[in-house]
């Protein structure tokens, strides 16, 4: 299964196109657009969210709520497009006062773009680089979602820092999976410590405050996963690979940690591979730790899949760094236009679709892609042989 998707920050819509897609799995659109609401939450986030309400609108492969095996294509319709008719019309006339963007953001894709596809109008690459593009990739990540929910697998993702404010977490590659979504979702950051909460609201305030801008980590969990999905033969089948190059898409992602990440490289082994053992009653192998993070050789080791990933700061600040006029060649402010301060909480939204897609992908590969019912079936014998091994 993958997804294409096209569309610019102040176009019309932003459209997504999946394909791959198995008959017969139930999707609700209201849960869609849960998600799609939850990508526009988040304290820090500045006043285009207060112009959005994102829904989906499914144009193909869905028939009375399940999929029908064809491409599913689907439209999240962008409300700020009708303030930005004449400057984004897709033919005509550029109107006679049109302003140009000609000092590029340090940090954004504006001067790079710009050189790379011989433009002097930093617009044309900005409209595409922005993260508003995370919006179809979301509503797509709800096919992968709901595949996953219906085979056991969730996913949720929390906010661990926001600037220099961590929450405080022990041994958080074994315990995060005991997080609430309640507690996550009730937080204006998505971090389930209330009182680290207060503490990265006010960080963001002082951020606002002296028209600088955040970055921050999050986690993204995913719990019920089978062991052996992924593979540890063919490079670009290991989920170290599939999952970390989907989180690095997502812009402003720096960083990316399976499990305890770079302290590994700090620790001797003993401290860091996961014992095994065998769990009789459940008739399956199982790990006293998971400094993993649930994954060994590429594959899910069936414990909870935690996945820590960096953002850096938004490029766009009220106080803007040094650039050069494209026009001029003489130095200049960057631009500066209406922002985020801190996009953390939202970019976690996006990082668990991005899992989502890589997981039931990597399911598919294993169990099959046709019909809802050949893949279940297929796991009900894998997991019936497993049981055999372990007996
Ligand atoms: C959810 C989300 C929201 C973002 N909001 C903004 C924003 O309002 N202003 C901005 O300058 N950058 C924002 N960014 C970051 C830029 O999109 C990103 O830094 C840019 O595309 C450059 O890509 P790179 O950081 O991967 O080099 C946001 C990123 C995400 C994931
Ligand atoms: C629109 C979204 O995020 C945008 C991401 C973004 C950027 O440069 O990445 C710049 C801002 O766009 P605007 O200039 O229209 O305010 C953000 O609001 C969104 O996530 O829905």
């Amino acid at each position: 299964m993958r997804y294409y998707t096209a569309g610019e920050s102040h176009g019309q819509g932003l459209v997504a196109i999946i394909e791959g897609v198995p008959a017969g799995l139930k999707v609700s659109e209201e849960q869609i657009n849960i998600d799609l609401a939850r990508r526009q939450s988040g304290y820090g986030r500045g006043g285009r969210q207060k112009i959005e309400r994102d829904t989906v609108q499914v144009i193909s492969g869905i028939r009375f709520g399940r999929t029908m095996g064809s491409p599913v294509a689907m439209i999240v319709k962008n409300r700020d497009w009708e303030n930005w008719t004449d400057r984004m019309a897709p033919f005509g006339e550029a109107p006679l006062d049109l302003v140009r963007e000609v000092t590029p953001r340090p940090g954004h894709a504006d001067l790079v773009g710009a050189l790379k596809t011989n433009t002097d109008d930093c617009r044309n690459i900005l409209e595409r680089s922005s993260a508003r593009t995370t919006a179809p990739r979301v509503a797509a990540a709800g096919i992968a979602r709901e595949f996953l929910a219906e085979l056991g697998v969730d996913i949720f993702s929390y906010v661990v820092s926001i600037g220099s404010v961590s929450m405080r977490e022990e041994n958080p590659y074994m315990n995060a999976a005991q997080y609430t979504p309640l507690a996550i979702e009730t937080s204006e950051v998505r971090c389930p410590d209330a009182e680290a909460t207060e503490a990265m609201k006010r960080e963001i305030d002082r951020a606002i405050k002296t028209k600088d801008s955040l970055g921050g980590t999050f986690r993204v969990v995913v719990r019920g996963l089978l062991p052996g999905v992924g593979d540890y033969a063919v490079p670009t089948e290991r989920l170290t690979s599939t999952i970390g190059g989907a989180l690095f898409s997502i812009p402003a992602i720096k960083g990316v940690e399976f499990g305890m990440g770079f302290e590994c490289a700090r620790r001797p082994g003993s401290q860091v591979h996961d014992p095994i053992e065998l769990d009789r009653a459940n008739a399956k192998f199982t790990r006293t730790s998971n400094n993993a993070g649930g994954l060994e050789g590429g594959m899910t080791t069936g414990m909870p899949l935690v996945v820590t990933a960096a953002m850096k700061p938004i490029p766009t600040l009220m106080q803007p760094l040094q650039t050069v006029n494209l026009d001029t060649l003489e130095v200049a402010q960057a631009s500066k236009e209406r922002s985020d301060v801190c996009a953390v909480p939202a970019a976690a939204v996006v990082a668990e679709g991005e899992v989502a897609f890589a997981l039931a992908d990597a399911y598919m590969r294993k169990f099959g892609s046709d019909n809802m019912a050949d893949i279940k079936a297929a796991i009900k014998a894998y997991k019936q042989r497993l049981n055999t091994m372990s007996r």
